[in-house]
């Protein structure tokens, strides 16, 4: 009789989970009790439709409530973003396919341009660990002949959809942001294209290692803030997002109708820290696994992030240094430092100290 052979979707995240908890930090930070009294709350919502209002009062104030809660919160929702709900559950249903892929599928048949990811291949302590999968496929490659959908060609139409429904909603946001502090040229952000932005579709699988009654367990993504100008996110029902807000960690509670929008850090940067890049995280689920994808704004490396008026908080940097420096600072030190390494305050400590050495 030929043997059955099951073929396995899942990623070995429990066999790394287990080898990096035998290495380390049963105490670390991602398995503490800290969860236990998080806060489930209602991001602010903004009804983007009152933009088109012929009441110029209307858009005025739905743009002031854009920037109140991108200054306060660095997080928002937005409702009417102009993407459909068929849309959004056609990508579900499509997500939900190709995560079922065979992992070896996944990992080396160069499906969507050989962008799977899972896990975290620079973790060190189970506390740098990321319970999920994702694919990460930059816009240009979504149409690209080259790019390989194997058998989920009508993937590629609803990507591109959302590719261009997304560009455009993080342009409508940008520019009001940026308007709001003066700026009048509609160029910014600059040296964003479909080459440099992205879509990243995660999925995060039931997690034994999550224990809700006690608040510990694993990450499905560590606490982070995004290298991004800004971040728009689609989360299902499961839950599991968690911000950070004046120092303690809230949960956000899903919206079905609304899409989430977060600062990133080159927004917080060339806003000279009028616009928060917040730190953010997801909890893993112990029973029920969880979908979202996200698309981020993005210049090209070459390209400059300068402050929006001087004098600056930040010296001026491309987005590769910053890119460099992260992957430079997970690597030796096992986390992103980010915006803080680029403040001009840190740079002349930096030289003074040298200068006192
Ligand atoms: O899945 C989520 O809710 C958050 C995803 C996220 O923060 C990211 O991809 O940067
Ligand atoms: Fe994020």
């Amino acid at each position: 009789m030929q043997e059955v052979r099951r073929e396995i979707s899942e990623p070995p995240l429990v066999t790394s989970y287990q080898a990096l908890l035998q290495n380390n930090d049963l105490h670390s930070s991602s398995l503490k009790n800290e969860n236990l009294s998080v806060q489930e709350i209602d991001l602010p919502l903004i009804d983007l439709c009152n933009l088109q209002s012929e009441n110029r009062e209307n858009s005025r104030l739905c743009a002031k409530e854009i920037v109140g809660a991108a200054s306060d919160w660095g997080f928002f929702q937005v409702l009417n973003h102009g993407i459909s709900l068929e849309l959004l559950e056609k990508i579900k249903r499509e997500q939900v396919k190709l995560f079922r892929l065979p992992f070896e599928k996944k990992v080396s048949s160069g499906v969507l341009n050989d962008s799977y990811r899972w896990g975290n291949p620079t973790a060190t302590s189970a506390s740098q660990f990321s319970w999920s999968e994702a694919f990460h496929v930059p816009l240009e490659k979504i149409s690209d002949e080259d790019c390989n959908y194997g058998e989920f060609s009508s993937l590629r139409e609803i990507m591109k959809k959302l590719a261009m429904a997304m560009s455009s909603l993080a342009q409508t946001i940008a520019d009001i942001l940026a308007q709001n502090l003066g700026y009048t040229c509609h160029d910014f952000p600059q040296n964003c294209d479909e080459r440099t932005c992205f879509l990243r579709l995660n999925r995060y699988p039931p997690c034994p290692f999550s224990w809700p009654e006690t608040g510990g367990g694993a990450s499905g993504l560590i606490s982070h803030t995004d290298s991004d100008y800004l971040t728009i996110l689609h989360q299902d029902q499961v839950g599991g997002l968690q911000v950070m807000k004046d120092s303690r960690w809230v949960s956000v509670r899903p919206n079905r109708n609304a899409l989430i929008v977060n600062i990133g850090d080159l927004f917080q940067a060339w806003s000279n820290d009028v616009y928060k890049s917040v730190e953010h995280r997801v909890i893993a689920n112990a029973k029920r696994e969880r979908f979202s994808f996200a698309y981020f704004l993005c210049p090209s490396y070459q390209s400059t992030v300068g402050a929006y008026a001087q004098p600056s908080r930040y010296r001026s940097f491309t987005f590769g240094e910053f890119r460099e420096q992260v992957q430079d600072d997970v690597k030796r030190i096992g986390r992103k430092v980010g915006l803080p390494r680029f403040l001009m305050d840190h740079a002349e400590q930096h030289i003074h100290k040298q200068i006192d050495f």
